[in-house]
C-alpha cells in the first residue's frame, strides 16, 4: 500500500471508531469489550478519551488478546478479566470482511478465539472497520481464507479434513520467528479458504464439528451493528 492510500485507510478506521464509541458508549455502558486490531487502537483513544472529558463510569474493559490488554492499560482504562464480569455491555472489534447481513471473517491477527469469547457476552457486538472490509458475499474481498485456531498435536489431520471439506488449507507461518504462529492459547491457526461463501453458517457447523479446531473466524449472527470509514471521509452505519 502506497503512503497516501494508507493514510486514506487509517483515516477511515479512525472515523469510524470515532462515531462508533460516540454513539454506541452511553452513561448506561459499565462492562466494554475491547477487540484486536489496527481500528481497534482508534476505538480505545476515544472511549479514554471520553473517560477523561465526560466522567463516564466505566467500570470494566474485557480485553479479547494480549495486544487489547496492553491497549487498555496504556489508555489508563480499567482493565478486567472476563469472569469477573461475564455480561458485557458493548463490545467494539475490527473485522476482515463484514457481509449485509453482518457476518464476519476475523482473525487476520490470530485473536478469534478469544474475540468470539468476549463477543458471545456482549448484549451488543458492534463491528467497526474502513471500507476494504465492507461486503456481500464473505470471502470477496478477503483472500486468504477463514482463520482457524487449532490444537498444535492435531494440524495435519485438520489440514486432510479441511481438504476433504472442499477448503484450500494452510498453516499460518510466524514472521521473524521460524516455525507457525502461535497464539494467545498456545495454538495454531491454519487459514482455509473456501472462495466466496454463500452459506456461512452452514460451512461455521461443518467446521467447527471436525475435533481439534477449537474456534473458527466466522462470526455469525453476532454483530448488531457496523461501522464503516469510507474512502470519501464519511461513515456507513448498518444496523440489525
Ligand atoms: O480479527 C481480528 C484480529 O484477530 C481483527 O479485528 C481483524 O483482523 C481486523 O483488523 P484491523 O482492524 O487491523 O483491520
Amino acid at each position: 500500500m502506497s503512503s497516501k492510500s494508507e493514510d486514506l485507510v487509517n483515516e477511515a478506521k479512525r472515523k469510524a471508531a470515532f462515531e462508533a464509541i460516540d454513539a454506541q458508549v452511553t452513561s448506561e455502558s459499565k462492562v466494554i469489550g475491547i477487540g484486536s486490531g489496527s481500528t481497534v487502537v482508534f476505538c480505545v483513544e476515544r472511549l479514554a478519551h471520553r473517560v477523561k472529558t465526560e466522567n463516564l463510569s466505566i467500570k470494566a474493559c474485557i480485553p479479547t488478546s494480549f495486544q487489547a490488554r496492553q491497549l487498555i492499560v496504556e489508555a489508563g482504562l480499567p482493565l478486567a478479566e472476563l469472569n469477573a464480569h461475564p455480561t458485557i455491555d458493548v463490545a467494539f472489534d475490527g473485522a476482515d470482511e463484514c457481509d449485509a447481513e453482518l457476518n464476519c471473517i476475523k482473525g487476520g491477527g490470530a485473536c478469534q478465539l478469544q474475540e468470539k469469547l468476549v463477543a458471545s457476552c456482549a448484549t451488543k457486538f458492534v463491528i467497526v472497520a474502513d471500507y476494504r472490509k465492507d461486503s456481500k458475499v464473505l470471502g470477496t474481498q478477503w483472500k486468504q481464507g477463514v482463520p482457524l485456531e487449532v490444537v498444535p498435536m492435531a494440524y495435519v489431520p485438520i489440514l486432510a479434513k479441511l481438504k476433504a471439506l472442499g477448503g484450500k488449507p494452510t498453516l499460518r507461518m510466524a514472521v521473524r520467528k521460524a516455525g507457525p504462529v502461535v497464539t494467545d492459547n498456545g495454538n495454531f491457526v491454519i487459514d482455509a479458504d473456501f472462495g466466496q461463501i454463500s452459506d456461512p453458517v452452514a460451512l461455521e457447523k461443518k467446521l467447527i464439528a471436525i475435533p481439534g479446531i477449537v474456534e473458527t473466524g466466522l462470526f455469525c449472527h453476532m454483530a448488531k451493528y457496523a461501522y464503516f470509514g469510507l474512502e470519501n471521509g464519511e461513515v456507513k452505519h448498518l444496523k440489525l
